[in-house]
């Protein structure tokens, strides 16, 4: 019999339960895969910030993963919340070590509180240690800028990032326009490892409920790559996923809400040529 597909987050805990591991957890199980985690590090947070946290021990990264690669078979892994730059070298370490499949690299810097969750000094050993890692690297605008040293005011900047990132090393790149100045368009620039790239347009919703759409993304991307799915169409769904989760509003907390992830696929998505 085939195992079933197993995928790996290697991130930080969210104890509001709308980020990090608990977001990565949820969505791989709504996308039918049997999710697992190597805690890097533990925040206390909620819908209003992130009140405090602290990184563990690598040591217990490495017997965390160490555990892992001794029983299950993972298919697919992503990273998140990494915490400084000692942690992502071993983080960065352990995904050489050991064969975790794709890896999504999830270059979390900032919450959308404010709250710093990387070191200032670790982005360039994000960018030298774990970019090249990368069969997809999934940047907010901000994170883009700090990873290329580009300024990005358009959609022309994001393709300059997304060739920049390729040059860096990761294989297939998608640029987050969350942050972007439209207030229609949610729009998302796609790089693939072939040259190809297209854009994917999706109306934006009008909410505060926005707390964890960069983990619920790459989360699915590496949920559905776990799955066999390719680069293209594992991007996709996540754009799909995401964008219903936002749109799909609940109720939970008084700050940053977190998303819906039991909500279906939207169909509001569409992909354009770039
Ligand atoms: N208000 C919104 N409405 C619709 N889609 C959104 C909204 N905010 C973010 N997104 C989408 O959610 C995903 C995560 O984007 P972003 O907010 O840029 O990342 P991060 O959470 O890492 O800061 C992207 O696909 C982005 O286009
Ligand atoms: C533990 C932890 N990891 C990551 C984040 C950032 O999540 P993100 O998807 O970028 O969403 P926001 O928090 O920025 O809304 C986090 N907050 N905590």
């Amino acid at each position: 019999m085939n195992e079933f597909p197993q995928a790996l987050t290697l991130a930080g805990t969210d104890s509001g339960g709308g980020a990090g591991v608990m977001a990565d957890l949820k969505t791989m199980q709504m996308r039918h895969v049997f999710a697992t985690a190597v805690v890097v590090a533990v925040t206390a947070q909620n819908t209003r910030g992130v009140q405090d946290f602290m990184a563990l021990p690598p040591k217990l990264i490495d017997e965390q993963c160490a555990s892992l690669a001794d029983d299950l078979k993972i298919l697919a892994c992503k990273t998140g919340m990494l915490a400084d730059a000692e942690h992502v070298h071993c983080v960065a370490e352990n995904l050489k070590r050991y064969d975790f499949g794709p890896l999504t690299v999830d270059p979390v810097m900032i919450a959308k509180g404010g709250a710093a969750l990387l070191a200032d000094d670790a982005i360039t050993t994000v960018r030298d240690e774990l970019v090249p890692l990368a069969t997809v690297v999934t940047p907010n605008l901000p994170e883009a800028q700090r990873l290329t040293g580009l300024t990005i005011i358009d959609a022309d900047g994001m393709v300059r990032a997304g060739q920049a990132l390729q040059a860096l090393g990761a294989q297939n790149v998608i640029i987050k326009g969350g942050h972007g100045a439209d207030p229609q368009m949610a729009n998302d620039y796609v790089r693939l490892a072939d040259g190809t790239a297209f854009w994917l347009a999706a109306p934006r919703t009008d909410t505060v409920r926005t707390h964890g759409t960069g983990d619920t993304l790459s989360a699915c991307i590496t949920a559905e790559l776990a799955k066999g799915v390719d680069v293209a169409a594992a991007i996709q769904t996540a754009k799909a996923y995401v964008t219903g989760t936002i749109r799909d509003t609940i109720q939970v907390g008084h700050g940053h809400g977190p998303l819906n992830h039991w909500a279906p696929l939207s169909r509001e998505v569409t992909v354009h040529d770039a």
